[in-house]
This record gives C-alpha cells, sequence and structure tokens, in this order.
C-alpha cells in the first residue's frame, strides 16, 4: 500500500478555456496518516484543489495521485464533505445512513455514523431538508467516516457548527485519525483551531502552494525577529514579512546563518506564520521543491 496520501506534480486547474488560473504548478506531498490543514485567502483555490483530490474535476495540467492512484481510481477509499454538504433533502437522516450503507457494501461502520449522529440529538426520522446547517454537517460527516474511508477530504467542516460541536466532531475526527490511520485533510478559515489537531499544512495563496510541509518543520524553518531598526540586520535572511515602528524593528524570517547580534528572535506560532503569509502574497514560497532552491541559493 503506498504510504503517500496525495501528491501533486505540476498541477494545475483552469475553468473554461478562457478563464484565469484556479490552481497553477501545484507541487506537494502528504504522507498517509497525517491531519493536514488546507488553508488560504478566499478564492485561493481550496476547494478547486480538494474537488480534484475527490475526483470530481478533472485536472487541465499535471499529476495529483491519491492512495497511489488516479483521484478517479481511489474514489472508493476516499470520503469527501462538500462546503455546501450536498444531501439529498427529502430523505429522513435515516434513510440517508441507509443509503450510505448500500453504497459502500461490505466496508459501512454503521456504528460509527449513528453514533455520530446521536451525539447530535438528531432525530432519525427528521427529514433532512429540516435539519439546521450545523445538523446537516454532522450528517455529511456521519456519511462520510461511516464509509470508512482510507482519506477523508472536508472542505470548511467546522464552519456552521456551535462550540460545543466543533470541539465534539474534532475529536471524533481526531479519534479516527488515531485508530484507523485515517489520512484528514480539511480546509478551514480557523486557524487557531488547527494548531493543536493537525500535523500538516498547506496554505495555498493566489492558486499556487505558498506552503507545504510538517507543521513543526515550517515552524520550525521561521523565526520571529526584532531589533534595532537596522536595514542591513535582515540582509542575508529570507524575509516573509518586516516592519518598522519608530526605531523598533519587527520581522518573520526564514534564517539563511546567525543572526545578527543585536537581533532577538523567538518562535512563531502557527497563526502568526499562516497570517504573516497572507498578509504578504510575494513573500517567497516555502514548499518541499521551493526548500531545496532556497538551500541551493544559501
Ligand atoms: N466552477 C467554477 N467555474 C469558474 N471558476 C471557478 C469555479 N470554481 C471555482 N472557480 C474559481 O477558482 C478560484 C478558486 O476558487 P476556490 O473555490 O477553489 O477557492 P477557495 O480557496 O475554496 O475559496 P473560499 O475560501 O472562498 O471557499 C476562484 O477564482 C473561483 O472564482
Amino acid at each position: 500500500m503506498s504510504d503517500t496520501a496525495l501528491e501533486a506534480d505540476g498541477l494545475g486547474k483552469r475553468f473554461g478555456r478562457r478563464g484565469g488560473w484556479a490552481l497553477r504548478d501545484c507541487a506537494f506531498r502528504l504522507p498517509t496518516g497525517r491531519v493536514c490543514a488546507v488553508v488560504g485567502p478566499n478564492g485561493a483555490g481550496k476547494s478547486t484543489l480538494l474537488a480534484l483530490a475527490a475526483g470530481l474535476l478533472p485536472p487541465t495540467e499535471g499529476r495529483l495521485t491519491v492512495l497511489g492512484r488516479t483521484p478517479a481510481g481511489s474514489r472508493a477509499r476516499v470520503g469527501f464533505v462538500a462546503q455546501d454538504k450536498p444531501l439529498y433533502p427529502q430523505l429522513t437522516v435515516a434513510e440517508t445512513l441507509r443509503m450510505g450503507a448500500d453504497l459502500n457494501p461490505g466496508r459501512w461502520d454503521a456504528a460509527t455514523a449513528e453514533r455520530i449522529v446521536a451525539a447530535g440529538d438528531l432525530d432519525p426520522g427528521a427529514r433532512i431538508r429540516s435539519l439546521s446547517g450545523g445538523q446537516r454537517t454532522r450528517v455529511a460527516l456521519a456519511l462520510a467516516l461511516g464509509k470508512r474511508p482510507g482519506l477523508l477530504l472536508l472542505d470548511e467542516p467546522m464552519a456552521d457548527l456551535d462550540p460545543l460541536a466543533r470541539h465534539e466532531l474534532m475529536g471524533t475526527l481526531m479519534a479516527e485519525a488515531a485508530q484507523y490511520g485515517t489520512t484528514i485533510v480539511m480546509s478551514s478559515h480557523v486557524v487557531a483551531e488547527l494548531e493543536d489537531s493537525c500535523d500538516h499544512l498547506l496554505l495555498v495563496g493566489g492558486g499556487r502552494i505558498r506552503l507545504a510541509g510538517e507543521i513543526d518543520d515550517l515552524l520550525a524553518a521561521h523565526l520571529r525577529v526584532s531589533g534595532p531598526a537596522d536595514s542591513a540586520a535582515l540582509d542575508p535572511h529570507t524575509v516573509v514579512e518586516s516592519r518598522v515602528t519608530g526605531r523598533q524593528l519587527s520581522a518573520l524570517i526564514r534564517p539563511a546563518g546567525p543572526l545578527a547580534g543585536e537581533l532577538r528572535s523567538s518562535a512563531p506560532s502557527l497563526e502568526e506564520l499562516v497570517l504573516a503569509h497572507l498578509r504578504n502574497p510575494q513573500a517567497p514560497a516555502l514548499t518541499p521543491a521551493g526548500a531545496a532552491r532556497e538551500e541551493d541559493a544559501a
């Protein structure tokens, strides 16, 4: 079995022949068993990337492998919860779960699906159309997890859940990942919430991959520095963001060697790292391919 959940190489997607590129030149590798956050501004290409991985869209160029196969070839082992949580409105909750069982013969985990629904106090006889947005999310997650997927793709799964439901469902997802080695890829705009649960990051901006890798490695590659405003102090380093306030300089950098003596440094949080990259779309990317280029240049 492949130890790679997702691998992209030169991946690009354009909508229509004259449309702009929603994704371009994406290269990254996500090992199996990871919980991966996909973050980025509105319109960055996150949903497009997840839909490509789910095999719902064909790439315009490049290659994407999912669990070692084409996205279409892996579909049976992939659970996908799209942003608008499409479900059949006329079915009841119980009928929806029965449909999950029918569509996934020999693989359906009824106990898990029913547990997720029951934790939201949902009436199994309630029609999907009568449910709130958050309740629909719960049913969609129950369907996706009941399939016992090797890879779970979640497009902003927590967006319409109340804080308790978020906490509870995030716990369910983490337990699933730990118990079955499920790889989870989830897009979100709430970066602070991802820090405790995710171990891998894909930051997408303007259709490109800006950061890709293990969160610990990405954090270790960056430093927050401050010191007297001396522009030369940052010279050898890759500067993601820098600001001068009065005589004080503060910056987020990728150090390329020892720091100038007058600079103080501290480790950034994931939120600081992501926000600095979002505020500075021109900052050099750090992806496995980009890291090799930076090392060559150093
Ligand atoms: N079906 C489509 N037809 C044409 N353009 C599309 C289509 N889907 C997405 N796009 C365009 O592709 C780009 C990326 O969109 P995408 O939905 O992937 O972004 P996103 O990062 O998920 O955004 P958000 O955070 O707002 O959900 C946007 O410019 C969007 O307008």
